[in-house]
């Protein structure tokens, strides 16, 4: 199995904080990554490094096989970074926003305008393609970002929060597109705090929190992690929930259960259910508060 990214023992401490404490992550070519987790948990500065915008203390990471640290220009020339090499004119369409960005890339008149159409078309901006950046919604304004960074055609993609602020329609609609470029082909690493985001995209998914990965593995497979069934208690009137993990026995659901009924209050609703990407989460990082399920 060929990589298109490996990153073997990362680690980089800013001062005495250390940010990254030894991470190793390996992507097949063509396949959707997802880093999860929290506010702070190192995310973008993971990015960073392998971008070749931050530089490591320690470790290896390599990207489309070329060194982060040792040829970053060929790193360079492999990737495409939505949000920070997208440099878009608000003032100028999403039209002569590409149209530019790809002239600037060095392509003919011609070639600019093809590829133009074509990404306008790719990213759902046809309509809108004469319109100034500025007039435009969060999520299209975020398609514009994506699409000027896929400008020129590479093999990887990183994508830092692509869907971070976006309401759910537009954040859907993305989705669609990043399973679009993931069908021909690129690679894709991104990272979110939603674990919605990441159940629904990714191949393979990375929790990471406080610098280190706590798990990884498919979504299928991080949910088997935390075992069976979730018995899940609420109570609307008194207004809070709470779940209690199983080892998905009958015998193990019964005593819980069992164990519960004195203390809880006779409207309290119990449901039994499979364990969902938010429970692991929960389970994995003990910080429910700062993830959000979109
Ligand atoms: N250049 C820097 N100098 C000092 N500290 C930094 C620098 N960059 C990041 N940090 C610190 O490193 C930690 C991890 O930050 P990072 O941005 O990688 O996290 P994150 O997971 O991407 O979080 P977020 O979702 O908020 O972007 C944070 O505590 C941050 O303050």
């Amino acid at each position: 199995m060929k990589f298109a990214i490996e990153v073997k023992d990362l680690r980089k401490s800013f001062g005495d904080q250390k940010v990254l404490g030894g991470v190793d992550i390996f992507v097949p070519e063509g396949q959707i990554y997802a880093l999860l987790g929290p506010n702070g948990a190192g995310k973008t500065t993971l990015i960073n490094i392998l971008t070749t915008l931050v530089a490591a203390d320690g470790g290896s990471a390599r990207i489309a096989g070329y060194d982060v640290a040792a040829e970053s220009g060929k790193v360079k020339q492999s990737i495409s970074l939505t949000g920070q090499f997208a440099a878009v004119d608000e003032m100028l369409t999403a039209e002569e926003n590409l149209r530019m960005m790809c002239r600037l890339s060095g392509m003919k008149s011609a070639e600019a305008k093809r590829r133009t159409a074509e990404l306008l078309q790719q990213f759902d901006l046809t309509a809108a393609a004469r319109k100034r950046v500025k007039t435009y919604s969060g999520g299209m304004r975020r398609r514009v970002d994506l699409a000027i960074s896929l400008v020129a055609s590479r093999p990887v993609l990183f994508l830092d929060e692509p869907t971070t602020g976006l309401d759910t329609v537009s954040r859907r609609a993305l989705w669609d597109i990043i399973e679009r470029l993931k069908a021909s082909g690129i690679t894709i690493f991104l990272t979110t705090q939603y674990l919605e985001e990441a159940d629904q995209l990714a191949d393979r998914i990375g929790v990471i929190n406080g610098g280190r990965l706590v798990a990884e593995g498919t979504a299928a497979e991080l949910k088997a992690r935390i075992g069976g069934e979730v018995i899940e208690l609420t109570n609307e009137r008194e207004q809070w929930s709470r779940t209690v993990a199983t080892t998905g026995s009958a015998q193990d659901i019964g005593r819980i259960l069992n164990g519960l009924a004195a203390s809880l209050p006779a409207d309290t609703q119990v449901t039994i259910r499979r364990p969902s990407m938010d429970d692991v989460f929960i389970a994995l990082t003990h910080q429910p508060s700062e993830v959000s399920v979109s």
